[in-house]
């Protein structure tokens, strides 16, 4: 690396500041191992993940990548091995069962992909939304979740029970349910999973009014690939690390994707694979800074002519 293009740069010169210091939800470098009798299973291996305040993204990924291990942790329902987890003000690596209970009331809602598993069957959709609340009167719980189930375009089927309504219908009242509380974080795995991409749409639209109007932060688990051009960033999970993210930008009416490679706080990033195949880059590659980017080259050989830039 030239020592005169770091110095041009000023390289070195500011402390950065704590990892994700102004994030609503900071994972830094989170380790969750299972133990399924004599095998280990790493669910999530040193992942790094930031949301911003009233930001809604999406995490996409493989079956088995870790997505619900990690809507698991940021739930408060499971509690990771290893690395750093804060949502707001609550340390969920340090919280003990009682913070952990009142974490889980305060701070975050949840939408799972099964309707079944969001509502009580006997209760009506006010009733149900009524269940978790634990602020106000009677008479105020009962208005406000009229207020929610019409905020999420579900309030004619308030006196209906869960087998009176529509999948799409069950999965709107479980977001009303799940806002009840006013969380700051909306956390649904798959909500969109057992739906038709008509009704999926409007479970999508209500999400994005509990963004827009009720300014909850979402993070939304989605086998969905169409889901990424509704939220503004898709953050994509590899074997329990974040290893790509794809931005959507808004310019002067045309919407464009843009997809970045993430690089972690020890500054390592993924090279994808038909890069490395391409250029055959292996155990060793040349790097350099030049300029406003930095290249990986070969390691000799004969293709060392070749230049890949990875970061700008
Ligand atoms: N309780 C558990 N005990 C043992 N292994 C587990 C447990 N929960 C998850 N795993 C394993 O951890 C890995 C990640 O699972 P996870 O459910 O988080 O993936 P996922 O990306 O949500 O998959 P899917 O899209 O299929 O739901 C998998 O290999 C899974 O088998």
């Amino acid at each position: 690396m030239s020592e005169s293009t770091l110095e041009a740069l000023g390289g070195g010169a500011a402390r950065p500041a704590e990892f994700g210091h102004d994030a609503l939800v900071v994972c830094d470098s989170l380790v969750r191992i299972f133990q399924s009798g004599s095998v280990e299973v790493q669910a999530l291996q040193g992942l790094d993940l930031m949301v911003d305040d009233g930001e809604m993204i999406a995490v996409v990924g493989a079956s088995g990548s870790g997505k619900s291990t990690l809507l698991g942790v940021l739930s408060g329902m499971d509690a990771p091995t290893a690395g750093r987890v804060r949502v707001g003000r609550w340390d969920l690596m340090a919280v003990g069962t009682r913070e952990r209970v009142a974490y889980r009331r305060e701070m975050v809602g949840f939408v799972w992909q099964q309707t079944s598993r969001n509502l009580l069957p006997y209760l009506s959709a006010r009733q149900n939304v009524r269940v978790p609340m634990t602020a106000g009167a009677r008479r105020a719980r009962a208005a406000r979740a009229d207020e929610l189930l019409d905020l999420v375009g579900v309030g004619h089927v308030a006196d209906r029970r869960p087998q009176e309504m529509s999948g799409g219908e069950q999965q709107r009242v479980a977001i009303a349910t799940a806002l009840a509380n006013e969380p700051q974080l909306l956390l649904a795995d798959e909500p969109t999973g057992e739906l038709d991409t008509a009704t999926a749409q409007d479970v999508f639209d209500a999400l994005r009014t509990a963004n827009l109007e009720a300014g909850t932060t979402v993070v939304v688990v989605t086998h969905d690939p169409a889901v990424s051009a509704q939220v503004e960033r898709t953050v994509a999970i590899r074997d329990g690390r974040t290893s790509s993210e794809v931005l959507r930008r808004d310019a002067d009416g045309d919407v464009t994707h843009e997809e970045y490679a993430v690089m972690d706080r020890a500054g390592r990033v993924q090279v994808p694979r038909e890069y490395r195949e391409a250029l055959e880059l292996t155990r060793r590659v040349r790097l350099a800074l030049e300029g406003d980017h930095v290249s990986v080259r070969p390691d000799g050989g004969a293709r060392s002519g070749s230049r890949r830039e990875v970061v700008r």
